[in-house]
Order: C-alpha cells, then sequence, then structure tokens
C-alpha cells in the first residue's frame, strides 16, 4: 500500500481520536453495510424482457452515451467491473424486466428459473439480490394505471405479476443467503385534477392485500412498498402517495421505501427517516438527487447525502434500514455513474461516523447552540478524505480518482465495442 496513504491515515485518525472518535471501529462497521446497487443504471431501465416497449410510467432517462449494456451478460460485465471499483461487499437491485431468457415470456408467467443465471452470478460474486416488479413499460400499463387500475382483468395481471415476483424474491433469499428486499411502486396517477381520489386506493389497497396475502419467510423476503408526489403524466394525482403507504406499511407491517425525488422539492427525506422508523419496523432508501424534480441524477456529496447519513448513523438506525440507490442517468458512462453514486453512498456513511456526535448532543442538550453549530462546521474539513483512502486501499480498490482510469479503459476495450 501506498506510504503516504497509512502516514495520512495515522494522522488523520489521531485528530479523530482527540474527539473521541474511534476510526477502526468506525471503519469496521462501515464494511458491514451493504448498498443495493440498481441494474436500471446500466441500460437506461430498458431490461431484457421487452426490447420494443420504450420506458413509461412517468419516469425519464436523457442522454443516449454509448456501451449500454444489452443483455444479461453485459450487464453483468458492468456490474463486475463498477464493483470492483467499490469497497466493500453488495448487493444488486433487479427489476423483472431483467428476466435473463430466450423464453416470450410476460409479467404475470415469471417464475425463479427466468432468474437463475442472475442467482448463479450472485452467489460466485458473493452477492445478495433484491427485487422490484416492473409495472410499467407494458401495454398493460398504457393508460397509466396497474394495480389500481378499474378494469378487472388488467389489475389482475398486475396483481399476478406482483405475486409471481414475490416467488422469485423469496428463491433469491433462499439461494442467496441473504433477505431480498422486494420493492412495490407503481406509477398510477392522473395528469389532471380527478373527480375520484378514494376509488383508485381502494383498489390499490385491495390489490397489495390480495398480493401480500401469501405468506413468506422474512429471512427471504421482506416487502416494501413506494410513495411518490407526482410523475410525468401524473402531476396532479398518484394513487400511491407518502400518506397512503405510510398508513399501508404501518397496518400491515411493511417496510416503506422513502425515495430521495419523490416529494416536494423543497422536502426532504433525511427528516423523515426518525419519524418512520418510529412506527415502522424496517426502511428502505431509494437514494437518488432531484433536480428540480424527480429526476433521478447520480447521487453526489451533496447536504442531503450527508444528511440522510448522519440519520442514519446518530439514531444507530443502520440495522433497520436497507440502503438502496436509484438514479438513471443516460448522459454519462454507465459504469462510472454507479461508481460515483455508490462511492458517495459509502462515503456518507463514513463521514457521518466520523463526526463526535456525543460532543454535539452534549451541546444540544446544554443549549450551546453555538458550540454545536462551530463543531458542526470544522468537522466538514476533518480528514475524513485520509481515512476513505485507506478504506479503499485495504478494501483492494483504487483510492481516490484512480478508478476513473479503469472505467475509461473499460469503456475504450468494452463499452465502445458495443455497436
Ligand atoms: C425503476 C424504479 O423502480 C423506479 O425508479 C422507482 O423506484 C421510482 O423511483 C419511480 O420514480
Ligand atoms: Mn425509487
Amino acid at each position: 500500500m501506498d506510504q503516504r496513504v497509512v502516514e495520512s491515515y495515522k494522522l488523520a485518525k489521531e485528530m479523530y481520536a482527540q474527539h473521541g472518535i474511534d476510526v477502526d471501529a468506525a471503519l469496521e462497521q462501515l464494511a458491514n453495510i451493504k448498498v443495493s446497487i440498481h441494474c436500471w443504471q446500466g441500460d437506461d431501465v430498458q431490461g431484457f424482457l421487452f426490447k420494443d416497449e420504450s420506458l413509461s410510467g412517468g419516469i425519464a432517462v436523457t442522454g443516449s452515451y454509448p456501451g449500454r449494456a444489452r443483455t444479461a451478460d453485459e450487464l453483468r460485465q458492468d456490474l463486475e467491473q463498477a464493483l470492483s471499483l467499490i469497497p466493500g461487499k453488495h448487493k444488486v437491485n433487479l427489476h423483472a424486466i431483467y428476466a435473463d431468457t430466450d423464453e416470450q415470456i410476460d409479467l404475470d408467467q415469471l417464475e425463479p428459473k427466468h432468474f437463475a443465471s442472475w442467482v448463479e452470478w450472485a452467489k460466485e460474486q458473493g452477492l445478495g439480490l433484491d427485487f422490484n416488479p416492473t409495472c410499467f413499460s407494458h401495454p398493460k400499463a398504457d393508460d397509466g394505471f396497474t394495480l389500481s387500475h378499474p378494469d378487472e382483468g388488467i389489475r389482475k395481471f398486475w396483481i399476478d405479476h406482483c405475486k409471481a415476483s414475490r416467488t422469485i424474491a423469496e428463491y433469491f433469499g433462499k439461494e442467496t443467503g441473504q433477505t431480498c428486499v422486494t420493492n412495490f411502486w407503481v406509477p398510477d396517477g392522473y395528469k389532471d385534477i380527478p373527480v375520484d381520489r378514494l376509488a383508485p386506493r381502494q383498489r390499490l389497497k385491495q390489490s397489495l392485500d390480495e398480493i401480500f396475502a401469501q405468506p413468506i419467510d422474512p429471512q427471504y423476503n421482506i416487502d416494501a412498498v413506494e410513495s411518490k408526489l407526482f410523475g410525468i403524466g401524473s402531476e396532479s394525482y398518484v394513487v400511491g402517495s407518502h400518506e397512503f403507504y405510510m398508513g399501508y406499511a404501518i397496518a400491515n407491517n411493511k417496510a416503506l421505501c422513502l425515495d430521495a425525488g419523490h416529494f416536494h422539492p423543497t422536502e426532504v427525506i433525511s427528516n423523515k427517516i426518525s419519524s418512520v422508523l418510529m412506527y415502522i419496523d424496517q426502511l428502505l432508501l431509494h437514494v437518488s438527487r432531484p433536480v428540480r424534480w424527480d429526476s433521478d441524477h447520480v447521487v453526489i456529496m451533496d447536504d442531503e447525502l450527508l444528511d440522510i447519513a448522519r440519520e442514519l448513523v446518530r439514531g444507530k438506525l443502520l440495522d433497520r434500514t436497507h440502503i438502496g440507490l436509484d438514479f438513471f442517468d443516460g448522459s454519462i458512462n454507465h459504469v462510472a455513474a454507479w461508481v460515483i453514486g455508490t462511492r458517495n453512498t459509502i462515503k456518507a456513511l463514513l463521514r457521518a461516523m466520523l463526526e463526535p456526535v456525543d460532543q454535539l448532543r452534549e451541546a444540544e442538550l446544554n443549549k450551546d447552540y453555538t458550540s454545536r453549530l462551530a463543531i458542526t462546521e470544522e468537522f466538514k474539513s476533518y480528514p475524513f478524505g485520509a481515512v476513505w483512502d485507506y478504506y479503499c486501499a485495504t478494501a483492494g480498490v483504487p483510492v481516490r480518482e484512480d478508478w476513473l482510469k479503469q472505467v475509461k479503459a473499460y469503456e475504450q476495450d468494452v463499452l465502445l465495442k458495443r455497436v
């Protein structure tokens, strides 16, 4: 290992120790945190089942950076490349449209066997798998409704797809030995002001009740539900609102998914974590970055990311939180997007672990808000970067921006050859 990395680390460790912070213990804790890396950044949310369907559901990918994965093998190859540049052992989050099969199969007919290659790969790589039914980019979702659809036949199709998804998730959990988190998000909503807000919500509740009627051992699968304020084409009303799913999760013992881009533009999920975890057992995060709207930009080291990490660390809530990523930027190298967003998420957790929380809490309780602000601000320039570099070096991944060289080489050798 580069001796400068080791020396900087030692100096940093001493500085943190002066505030009672055990850096080695923080790194040990960090190494046990798994981030769920979303497969859909790798191919602009296209999937492999319906090559001719364009992305729908009120979400959008912009950009046409070359080299996106076209097959499951390519996607796995790209994920391996990204994972080789990210410290720690993590999970990969699949959507149903990423089934790896030659069969012409519809979503309601999916079975574990259609994901066998993913499971085999995950086992080889020592990765966990998470899952999502895909209730969009399909002709039966063209009018913007799925699980709350007024047509019984269409609603049943989506219920059957979600049931099939839970069976697949259970299989993931059994095979990998790591609990699969299955996230349910549906785009259902109206562009303009509806007359009846209640009936679609009653139908969505009924559908969810049917989907979850089959018990699954939580050792293998846990279900999460994800709300949204608005989407493109559902600006006036989304059936699965925050209140709807918060209530549903509490009443039915489900995990709640908070996506950073799914609320009012000035509303932040960091301020929701401590509230929702008072009433629900487990949380799923979709760490994302809204820029003026739910634009799903790559996660950067901004105030909100750090605040999310602080909430989890300070409240000792990491054990009850599944950290997933959700962004899709088609304007930059797809592998780099994963690396940037995931490294930032892990780095933010480290930064949060390297704060003098006890000291700050004491200042707060003593109404010494001057010290609270002063210390918080000074710690923003404490040498967390030296600790991060050491962590990357000991984990066998590139230090600082060195990873970019590898991504550029991969782009030349692999991605640009995909024509
Ligand atoms: C593709 C994902 O399931 C999707 O992004 C969903 O989680 C979401 O956030 C929709 O806005
Ligand atoms: Mn999301």
